[in-house]
């Protein structure tokens, strides 16, 4: 549509939306008049709520609070943009906030925040039965005759003019079936107070508008405006609201100290974990730290929350692990010169120097392996003593590696580290290391109120042990999320290994996957059938695993071509044969960068737009991604293109086979495995289409 018919229907839309706000305002003072004892500031404001009434919201008022004989609760309003626990007030004087507290005229007035707030977790659990996450329930505070928008944590404090804007502003939660199921449920559960001071009321009509009769207190430009966005707002996805019954349990949960959710893929995890951010923020009015070991995901995650709880996106950070610890170590004066390439030199050279020639190559030739031997397992444990590395258990490392064989990687660290050193730089797990140092100085005033970790199985021991330091073993302090069968980085760590100690209703598993449809799960679990795998919590685990599924349709779709070109030729037919407005929630994923460069230079030459994972933040964009199966990491996707997809893999012929030797190697089968959860990872994003490309052969 051109621009100047996009304005002409703005200008009418607000024209209607004035006109029927006009009538509906007439009609709520009507109503709001019977009340005959309720306080002239009540009936003011339940004048502005009122309105509403008339927009698919639902006003309850003076209603007793459950479990109390007398106390009550001014109003609650249900409608679109969730549940809000309103308490009323008629100060004389303005209300002032200043650092976290409440006064006015110059007077503490924390008791009112304190009662509010103990309202609305009483609504809190009233609607949590029904899936209602907590992040749906606020509580606002609104004055009579005073013009206010502030907060004070997560109360709202707001004017009497701007209550009904800010109302009808919130995003769009609730259905309209579900605004009448749950305010038939909360009016049950906050019945009518025996001393209420409303003694009539009417059930809201439009009625006509008196002639003369000013429109007072009634902001009409205000409530227009909001109105009209409302109206021209897409309604947003229901996750951010509805949860299983569960789900809110977890969300909500008291923990007394650390506490932890696994679970297979696609069961919701990330989804309770940003329902518990925006809870504890909430609820604790310090921050909290979301850290993901990918650099990519911060970003979604942010654009989720902001879009799901805007009033305390604010209070958490998003942050990948290592940007985090090197800003932490920033702000605590501690030097990092970060410098990977150099590192890699470093280490390149340490292997010409001791390493090559070494028994080493007896069991692994590849330089490689032994560069993650000390990334995973020496650094990445913070192990500074041979005595230390001679007996550690290498978690999740198949080769095993005798007396000899550990005195040889332990060369190859010392001379590593040497040239690291003389070279100046730092690698990325000394930026961990320094920046746990810090946190574990006595001294330090550390930031958080807690902090939760997605995809903890990505982490390293001292990663893992960084975290705790900031939070240590606070009730609700640190939540780890993660599921040890989507490790995609070698090596790995027990909970008990790092010190953290989760017992009895802290370590909770989530079994529905929601998000797969079965055919796309069960082609997926093929791949890692035969692996089993051993959690963070030390349990080994079939490969295959029970998951309950929620029913939706999916579909597979294998194309097999002989040549690279044919291949290739039949996925661009496949992704222009998408459905129109399905590319944005499309996905190439690759196994290496050298693929994510071919098939960018693919699609750009075929005039796909493309969008690749590093800049992708969470907001659709008309483009389909591309990235790595690593970078795909916690994201899902409606339909998933996996080109040469068995490429690396053996794709049943053994491995001796293929590589001309009688025995195969650990260290080849370790890899095979960590590609066999990469590629377990890429297909688990797909949620109705999955199409898995090969070259070669059909079989
Ligand atoms: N109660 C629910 N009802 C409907 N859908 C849900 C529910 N909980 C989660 N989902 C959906 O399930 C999908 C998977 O959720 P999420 O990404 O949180 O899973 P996960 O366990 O973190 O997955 P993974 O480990 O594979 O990254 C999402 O699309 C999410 O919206």
């Amino acid at each position: 549509m051109a621009a100047g018919g996009s304005a002409a229907r703005r200008a009418q839309e607000a024209r209607r939306q004035e006109r029927l706000l006009r009538e509906q305002w007439q009609s709520a003072r009507r109503q709001a008049r019977q009340w005959e004892a309720a306080s002239e500031g009540e009936r003011r404001v339940a004048a502005q709520l009122l309105v509403l009434t008339e927009r698919g919201w639902r006003l309850l008022v003076d209603r007793r609070w459950p479990g109390t004989r007398t106390a009550n609760v001014d109003m609650l309003m249900v409608g679109p943009g969730g549940v809000f626990v309103i308490d009323v007030k008629n100060w004389r004087r303005a209300p002032e906030v200043a650092d976290g507290r409440l006064r006015a005229g110059g007077e503490p007035r924390d008791e009112h925040a304190a009662k509010l707030l103990a309202v609305t977790k009483a609504a809190e659990s009233a609607v949590a039965s029904l899936g209602l996450s907590p992040v749906a329930v606020q509580p606002l505070m609104v004055f009579a005759g005073h013009r206010v928008d502030a907060g004070l944590g997560r109360i709202r404090l707001l004017g009497e003019h701007e209550v009904g804007p800010a109302l009808l502003s919130e995003c769009r939660r609730l259905r309209a079936e579900s605004v009448r199921a749950i305010a038939d449920h909360v009016e049950r559960v906050f019945p009518d107070y025996e001393g209420s001071a409303v003694t009539e009321r009417i059930p809201p009509s439009p009625g006509q508008p008196q002639q003369g009769v000013p429109d007072g207190l009634f902001d009409l430009e205000g409530l227009r405006d909001a109105a009209l966005e409302e109206a021209l707002r897409a309604p947003i996805e229901q996750w951010m609201t509805f949860l299983h019954p569960d789900q809110v349990a977890l969300v909500r949960r008291n923990w007394s100290g650390p506490a932890r959710i696994s679970g297979p893929a696609g069961t919701g995890k990330t989804v309770v974990a940003l329902h518990r951010a925006a809870h504890v923020a909430r609820r604790t009015g310090g921050r909290t730290l979301y850290v993901t070991y990918a650099n990519n995901l911060p970003r979604v995650q942010a654009t989720f929350l902001k879009a799901m709880a805007p009033a305390v996106a604010d209070r958490v950070d998003f942050r990948s692990l290592h940007s985090w610890a090197q800003e932490f170590l920033q702000e605590r004066g501690v030097p990092v010169r970060l410098h990977g390439n150099k590192a890699q030199t470093a280490f390149s050279l340490a292997w010409k120097y001791v390493g090559r020639d070494s028994r080493l190559a007896e069991v692994d030739p590849a330089p490689i392996y032994w560069r993650e031997e000390i990334d995973h397992v020496i650094k990445g444990r913070g192990i500074t003593t041979f005595e230390e590395y001679a007996t550690v258990p290498r978690r999740r490392r198949r080769a095993s590696l005798r007396r000899p064989h550990r005195q040889a990687v332990w060369e190859l660290y010392e001379a590593y580290e040497e040239l690291r050193i003389a070279r100046g730089v730092h690698d990325f797990n000394d930026v961990l290391s320094l920046a746990l140092a810090e946190a574990s100085r006595p001294t330090g005033q550390l930031p958080y109120a807690a902090v939760i970790v997605d995809e903890v199985q990505d982490l390293t021991l001292v990663g893992v042990r960084l975290l705790h330091a900031l939070v240590g073993d606070a009730p609700n302090g640190l939540l780890l999320v993660g599921d040890g069968q989507q490790a995609v980085y070698p090596g790995g760590f027990r909970l008990t290994d790092a010190g953290i100690d989760i017992r009895g209703d802290r370590g909770q598993v989530l079994r529905t996957n929601y998000r797969n449809s079965k055919q796309i799960l069960d082609v997926a679990l093929t791949v890692v059938a035969e692996d089993a795998f051993e959690d963070i919590d030390g349990l080994r685990t079939p490969g295959r695993r029970d998951v309950d599924l929620t029913y939706h349709d999916g579909q597979v779709t294998r194309v097999t071509k002989p040549t690279v070109h044919d291949h290739d030729q039949a996925l661009l037919d496949a992704l222009r044969a998408m459905p129109g407005g399905t590319r944005a929630d499309a996905a190439v994923l690759c196994p290496s960068k050298r693929a994510i460069g071919h098939y960018q230079r693919l699609l750009a030459q075929a005039d796909i737009p493309v969008c690749l994972l590093e800049h992708y933040d969470g907001r659709p964009v008309d483009a389909v991604k591309l990235g790595s199966y690593r970078r795909a990491k916690g994201l899902e996707f409606k339909r998933v293109y996996l080109p040469q997809h068995d490429a690396a893999l053996s794709d049943g012929v053994p491995a001796g086979e293929r590589f001309g030797v009688a025995e195969v190697p650990e260290t080849l089968r370790e890899r095979e495995e960590l590609l066999r959860s990469q590629l377990f990872v890429a297909m688990t994003r797909a949620r109705d289409v999955l199409w898995l490309g090969s070259v070669g052969s059909p079989r």
